[in-house]
């Protein structure tokens, strides 16, 4: 259960036609882009529009939880998903917007150390960290070999064939296959045959090149949502009990067959609630999986083949953390480390521990949690808790010997079948050109898509959802006040070709300007993502 939430307060006084709520725009999702692009439109003097959520809180993926307890019998709030805010600021550069409403709603946070790392396999501890320097180099290569791609126009491909032809090799050694796993698996939630050379390396770069290297790991115990609810404040009160957000209403249908008329908006809800709604705009801030399991139902008349084509060739990636908490005084592993690596025989199986028991985390608090990503997440979805638990504590004794406590407190979220969800964030898989990708973000007439996933720099980050929710929330209220050139559609698509060239440019979502040029935003970048120094 969310930690905190909020009322909804009723009123009767909405303007209501055959039955429905009558408004300007209909925002539907209360994450970071809806309530952002909400805040857009209240900032620029456009009040009459809703906010449709289907959870009993705002946030979406910003998921805090009460887990295990402290010596006084209070819960530590834990993250089921964002926890991180990636990339700072650069020196005199432009801030992450996530850094400066981390700052300005004043959310606590420690940076991670990734070199604050212990190696083990399934005899225990390991020391041999040379595949890291090799990794390391394949990648620098690989980012050169992006830049020249996207500078000559020239085809893209998976990362595993970049990572082959630097001359990487994934086989073997379990401790060479982890490597490779905490360097990518991690942070994409997918392989490097699932992802883009082209559009990963975008991204890693928009990210940690122009922002910072740094990832502030959030700690705060009002959780991470607490920045989101501190922007809601501002425009929906200090409850947010304003009866613009509504709470609980899952969005069933989203009727548009006339052209000419208001959209209709089913939500579920017994009677009294509003169950029904007609606006102007849409904004559909859905995750990408949301859109790709249920779109065929959810839109009346189905969307044009270029959208649903679009929405189902991006991935939706999954990241599963599992939390487990030990009798604080038994804590059995290192206190100065944040990471324990397992190099498993099975890929991908339990590699990754972080300790929250750490001077600069959650002193005393036995917390440790390990996450897996995608066909792992998904084969542990289907498991029931005692299973995994059972799994984690074999690697855990493998790990650190058989005389190791049992957890008192045990969690995991199965975020590839939460149904406001469907996986945890995007992909961009090879091949998928940013035309493609432009056809997620276009509009469909007055049904506009913002998330995430709309993001081409920074896809799957909390940042990306910030830019998209703020350029649709300010594209919809210069419309709104009749700014033809402001409030344009999107460009979209109708056949996107082999043979198009790309064009990096704003209308095609494209925003960090100094990969206009593209070769110079391209350079060589070290493996972990906290070591500093750019060649
Ligand atoms: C496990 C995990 C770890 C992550 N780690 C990080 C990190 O460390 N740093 C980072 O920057 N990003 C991270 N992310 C990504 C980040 O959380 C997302 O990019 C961001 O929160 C997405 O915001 P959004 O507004 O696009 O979508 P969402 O947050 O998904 O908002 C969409 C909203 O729509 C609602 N909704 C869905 N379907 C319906 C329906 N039918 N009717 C009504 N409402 C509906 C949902 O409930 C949700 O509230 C992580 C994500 C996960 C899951």
């Amino acid at each position: 259960t969310p930690v905190a939430h909020a009322q909804v307060k009723r009123t009767d006084a909405f303007n209501q036609e055959n039955g429905c709520r009558q408004t300007e725009v209909a925002i539907l999702g209360a994450g970071v882009a809806g309530v952002i692009a909400a805040k857009i439109l209240s900032d620029s003097g456009h009040s009459d529009f809703v906010i449709i959520e289907a959870n009993d809180d705002i946030g979406g993926r910003l998921a805090p939880i009460a887990f295990g307890q402290d010596g006084n019998g209070s819960q530590y709030i834990v993250e089921r998903g964002a926890n991180w805010v990636h990339g700072t600021s650069a020196n005199g550069g432009p801030e992450n917007p996530i850094f400066q409403l981390a700052n300005k709603h004043n959310l606590t946070n420690h940076v991670s150390n990734f070199l604050s790392l212990s190696l083990y396999d399934g005899a225990g501890p390991i020391v041999d960290r040379e595949y890291f320097e090799e990794f390391e180099a394949a990648w620098h290569n690989v980012e050169y070999e992006a830049g020249r791609l996207l500078s000559t126009q020239s085809e893209d491909r998976s990362m595993r064939a970049a990572l082959r032809k630097a001359g990487w090799d994934n086989r073997g050694d379990p401790l060479r296959v982890a490597t490779e796993w905490f360097a990518m698996d991690w942070e994409l939630a997918s392989t490097a045959e699932e992802t883009s050379q082209l559009f990963g390396t975008i991204n890693f770069n928009s990210t940690w090149y122009q922002y910072s290297e740094d990832n502030l790991f959030v700690l705060d115990q009002r959780g991470y949502v607490e920045f989101l609810r501190g922007e809601a404040r501002e425009f929906l009160g200090e409850n947010l009990d304003d009866d613009r957000l509504l709470l609980s209403h899952r969005v069933l249908n989203i009727n548009h067959t006339d052209p000419d008329a208001k959209i209709n908006i089913r939500t579920s809800g017994d009677e009294n609630q509003y169950a029904c709604f007609e606006a102007d705009h849409v904004i559909n801030t859905f995750s990408l999986g949301v859109l790709q399991h249920d779109m065929s139902t959810m839109f009346v008349p189905e969307l044009p083949e270029w959208k649903t084509t679009a929405i189902n060739t991006m991935t939706m990636g999954i990241y599963t953390k599992i939390f487990l908490q030990f009798p604080p005084e038994k804590v059995f592993w290192d206190k100065s480390k944040e990471f324990f690596l397992y190099a498993s025989d099975q890929r991908g199986r339990y590699p990754a521990f972080q300790s929250l028991d750490h001077a600069d985390f959650h002193p005393g608090s036995g917390i440790l949690f390990v996450t897996v990503v995608g066909d792992e997440s998904i084969r542990v979805d289907q498991l029931d808790d005692d299973q995994v638990k059972a799994e984690v504590m074999d690697v855990l004794r493998q790990m650190f010997g058989d005389e190791i406590p049992d957890p008192t407190d045990f969690y995991f979220p199965r975020w590839s079948t939460t149904d406001w969800a469907y996986g945890s964030y995007s992909n961009v898989p090879p091949g998928m050109s940013l035309k493609q990708h432009q056809n997620v973000r276009a509009n469909v007439d007055r049904i506009w898509f913002a998330g995430e996933h709309t993001s081409t720099n920074y896809f799957g980050f909390l940042h990306g959802a910030y830019f998209e929710g703020k350029i649709v929330g300010e594209t919809l209220a210069a419309r709104l006040d009749g700014d033809e050139e402001g409030g344009k559609d999107y460009v979209f698509y109708e056949e996107v070709k082999g043979t198009q060239p790309d064009e990096y440019d704003e209308d095609n979502g494209w925003l960090y300007d100094s990969l206009k040029q593209p070769q110079a935003g391209m350079r060589g970048r070290r493996m972990k993502r906290s070591i500093a120094s750019l060649p």
